[in-house]
């Protein structure tokens, strides 16, 4: 049933002349819709670069834009304005942006080139400082407001001289013809209000524009919206208020308010059926959302029947939840299941950390979405090299990446003639080291430096080989980091001292969990640190899948809107974690409010299987505290929805019924 659409949607998709809306919850085939009615529309005569769909984030655009090619075939898709709202302002600058001044070729800036010119234009060294100016600018810029606005708006001081800031960053960045993110949506607005023949121009040329993830949209976006569609306005918005999650960055509901304000013709449709989770999961979810005020009534309900109860996992800890994570896996892989049917999604980007080691360790090929993966950084790329290389002396990349960091006076020009000389002579970096007619081939000064560190890989070898279980592990290391100068190397190239703590934090983390798998659960079981990181090598190799296309997705919740699997984990659902608080923050109504609807998003990712994890005790820094089961659990009336219970305890229950009775329970059905 590929292609059918309920009545609701199809009213929808119908809907060709006016302004449509349609708001509904999660799973109900908004997003279906918006596909569908790109295919309606092409049917109907448009032509494909009449029609602009935007979409939330450019993976959705991807998908959508394969959506519609299934549909429509490659050629009517090619066309196609898919996007999202910053790419689609990129096209519009691009192309009319010389009407304020922009040359065709301006440069983006990302979010750390805007870093380094706000610190010019601030006069500041202070990292921290000009974070927080970048917080403060981008805000400003998504209510619309230039730099003599905020100047007019700032609260106090500290906002005040942010004004200021913003107005010399703001010059700088017309001397550069470059832009920064929010100005992507910014200028393209300033376009369209300004400039008369261009507002006509792209009313003329888009006949439709969809939206999806409404609910998402900041106030300038909107407006943005408003002015490509003019006061008539022929567009199709679909999103759910329970689903707004970026408040905190300036989406805002009160567009959806507006949207009926602003458009009296508009067509609001519900949908009400949900194509994606079982009963048992559906329910979970609205009694979630239901804690919260409501803006609009919404009802949902599927025709999947109950399906499996949602599961509680309650874990010891971080690794232990880990463990816990990967056991699912494993037990419905061992019923078919694909490894992209998994998900694990968690709050915040760090909790990937702990389930990507278990992934590993078990080969269970993941990809990390909405955030980099642990292995990936780049202070544990160059500890891995340095583990590569004892591995395996012959392993050319990871010579020259340790060879390279820290820096120990090898410069770019002997590593060319070595490498030189050991192409020619079919030897490894790492052999040709040691060659006794290197000599002929580089000077002095250069070969002390090669030998001097092939002396110490051979030594660290040496030793890695006999260190055995964590105390020995844990000292080879340190002692190895400390050896190298990597904590100097770190605080040398990163310039905020923050940053260099928390990349020496990770590299601490990683030293712990080598340290970890030497220790072993006993004493048979301790291994030496070359062991370790022979495993680890075969390890990273995995890495390498990340392209597949069957591998399990870790994700934060934030990055997995709109997706959809056969199985989740949500992880960490813990008071502190998800509702999400830091130190000393205050927990207003509207955050957690906003906390919420992140667990209805992260409960109605689910098709199939959905299992809350829950920490008993739970890492804060360095501490270990006790963990509180988080508020939304109880919301979620696992009981009355029938929580699948801890195997064991059920094996309990089922005995005392059995013996109770003198019968055999009657098989549960469906
Ligand atoms: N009429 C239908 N018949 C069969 N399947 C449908 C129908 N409508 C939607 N689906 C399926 O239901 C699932 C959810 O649809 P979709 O992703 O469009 O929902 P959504 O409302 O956009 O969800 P979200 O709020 O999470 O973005 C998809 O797998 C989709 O293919
Ligand atoms: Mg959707």
């Amino acid at each position: 049933m590929a292609d059918t659409l309920n009545n609701a949607q199809m009213q929808a998709v119908q809907h060709l002349r006016g302004p449509c809306l349609v708001l509904a919850g999660a799973g109900s085939g908004k997003t279906r819709v918006i596909t569908h009615k790109i295919v309606r529309l092409l049917q109907e005569g448009l032509k494909p670069g009449e029609i602009a769909a935007i979409t939330f984030t450019n993976k959705a655009a991807q998908e959508m834009r394969e959506r519609a090619k299934a549909l429509t075939g490659p050629r009517a898709a090619k066309d196609l304005l898919v996007s999202t709202f910053h790419s689609l302002g990129v096209r519009m600058l691009r192309e009319d942006g010389e009407r304020l001044g922009l040359k065709p070729n301006f440069s983006i800036l990302d979010s750390d080139d805007v870093l380094g010119v706000l610190r010019d234009a601030g006069g500041t060294t202070d990292a921290a400082l000009a974070r927080r100016w970048q917080w403060t600018i981008s805000l400003w810029k998504n209510q619309g407001l230039d730099a003599a606005g905020a100047q007019a708006a700032a609260q106090d001081e500290d906002e005040r001289v942010a004004a200021q800031v913003m107005a010399r960053y703001q010059e700088r960045l017309s001397a550069f013809q470059a832009v920064d993110f929010d100005d992507l949506i910014g200028l393209p607005l300033a376009l369209l209000q300004r400039d008369d023949e261009t507002r006509a121009k792209w009313r003329a040329r888009l006949k439709h524009v969809l939206v999806d993830e409404v609910q998402d949209t900041n106030a300038v976006q909107y407006e943005l919206l408003k002015a490509l569609v003019g006061e008539q306005g022929v567009f199709t918005a679909v999103g759910d208020d329970d689903q707004s999650i970026y408040g905190w960055r300036g989406a805002t509901i009160e567009n959806l308010k507006r949207l009926p304000q602003d458009y009296p013709a508009l067509t609001v449709i519900p949908l009400e059926q949900n194509y994606r989770s079982t009963g048992h999961i559906l329910r979970a979810a609205n009694a979630v959302i239901a804690q919260n005020p409501k803006l609009f009534e919404k009802k949902l309900w599927s025709e999947f029947g109950d399906g499996e109860p949602v599961r509680l996992i309650e874990a010891d800890g971080e690794e232990h939840e880990a463990e816990r994570a990967v056991a699912f896996i494993q037990a419905l892989r061992s019923n078919g299941a694909k490894f992209s049917d998994f998900a694990i999604l968690y709050r915040a980007n760090h909790q990937a950390r702990v389930f990507e080691q278990k992934l590993r360790a078990a080969q269970l090929p993941y990809k990390v979405s909405g955030g980099q993966s642990f292995f990936d950084r780049a202070e544990i790329k160059d500890l891995t090299a340095w583990l590569r290389l004892l591995v395996n002396n012959d392993d050319d990349p990871a010579f020259l990446r340790a060879v390279t960091t820290p820096k120990r006076g090898i410069g770019h020009q002997t590593l060319g003639s070595l490498g030189e000389f050991a192409a020619q002579r079919k030897l490894s970096l790492f052999e040709a080291l040691f060659a006794p007619t290197l000599g002929a081939a580089l000077k002095g000064r250069a070969i002390d430096a090669l030998h001097e560190f092939g002396r110490y890989v051979n030594d660290l070898e040496y030793r890695a080989r006999h260190a055995e279980g964590g105390e020995a592990a844990r000292a080879l290391l340190l002692g190895w980091l400390t050896d190298i100068g990597y904590e100097q190397h770190l605080r040398d190239s990163e310039d905020s001292e923050k940053l260099a703590t928390a990349r020496f934090g990770n590299v601490l983390d990683f030293v712990d969990w080598i340290a970890r798998r030497c220790e072993g659960d006993d004493a048979s079981e301790r291994q030496t640190v070359l062991q370790v990181a022979q495993t680890i090598s075969v390890i990273l190799s995995l890495a390498e899948r990340g392209e597949e296309q069957d591998v399990v997705t870790l994700s934060t919740l934030h990055a997995s809107k709109g997706l959809e699997w056969q199985h989740v984990v949500l992880a960490g659902v813990n008071e502190g974690l998800l509702p999400f608080r830091s130190d000393g923050d205050e927990m207003t109504p509207e955050r957690l409010e906003e906390e919420r609807r992140l667990m209805y998003v992260g409960i109605t990712r689910a098709r199939r299987t959905l299992a809350v994890s829950t920490l008993r005790r739970r890492k804060r820094g360095r501490e270990t505290v006790a963990g509180v089961p988080s508020r939304f659990i109880a919301e979620m009336k696992l009981h009355e929805a029938g929580a699948k219970e801890d195997p064991r305890e059920r094996l309990k229950r089922l005995r005392a019924e059995l013996a109770a009775r003198g019968t055999e329970p009657a098989a549960a059905s469906e």
